[in-house]
């Protein structure tokens, strides 16, 4: 069995609770408070800014010029596509550059993205890869289901989110480090195997707190 089959297997049950998440689901019926898109807007801009830099370390890490060049078209397409959907967004909820550019990580958004740098700059590429795959495959699965919703991908707010993570474009480049993971792990150690499986259950478990820190639009404690 692949090892991206056995993490996909194992962690089914974690996968459904992000599914099923009042966000995840607002987003998918429409009914979704702006508030809490704006909300997760802003923070998912800050989030991908600190998310690019894995990549670029993954092109660091990378022994070949062929996974380089992927590395750095992630980077590019992260920077370029992903977060220019933000910055679309951004102008549709009246959030000007300066408000986006200067807006504080919440504390989940901190810790999940330190989390993936530690991992991404400390540890092999297999490490970086684990660590940073449930961002980008379970956003491309959230993407597909929320498409088979009648309408969903046409909702006047929440439809390009939808187009966008159910592409082909966008699953092509989850497919990609899926498949670069399953070559790294190939006939290795059942214990390397479960570290990496850590790191990836930990960055899954982060996707949750994700979903619920906008739906409850976390802050710091207040009166420091
Ligand atoms: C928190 C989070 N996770 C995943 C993705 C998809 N790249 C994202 N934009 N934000």
């Amino acid at each position: 069995m692949k090892f991206s089959e056995r993490l996909y297997e194992k962690l089914q049950p974690i996968w459904r609770k992000n599914h099923t998440h009042p966000f995840v689901q607002g987003l998918g019926d429409g009914t979704l408070d702006k508030e809490k898109f704006r909300y997760f807007m802003i923070q998912d801009y800050l989030y991908l800014i600190d998310y690019a830099k894995l990549f670029a370390i993954g092109a660091v890490k990378a022994t070949d010029v062929e996974t380089m060049g992927k590395f750095a078209g992630l980077l590019d397409s992260t920077l370029n596509e992903e977060m220019s959907l933000h910055r679309q967004y951004a102008k549709k909820f009246g959030i000007t550059e300066e408000e986006l550019e200067n807006a504080e990580p919440a504390p989940t958004t901190l810790a999940y993205t330190h989390y993936m740098l530690h991992v991404g700059q400390n540890g092999t590429l297999a490490d970086l890869l684990a660590a940073l795959l449930p961002c980008m495959w379970s956003y491309w699965e959230i993407g597909k289901e929320l498409n088979e919703i009648p309408g969903a991908r046409d909702h006047e707010f929440y439809g390009e989110w939808i187009q966008m993570y159910s592409s082909d474009e966008f699953g092509n480049l989850a497919q990609w480090c899926i498949n670069l993971l399953d070559e790294l792990t190939d006939g290795k150690k059942e214990e390397e195997l479960e570290k990496l499986e850590e790191y990836f259950l930990n960055t899954t478990r982060f996707e949750y707190l994700f979903w619920d820190m906008s739906y409850h639009l976390q802050t710091w404690p207040k009166d420091e």
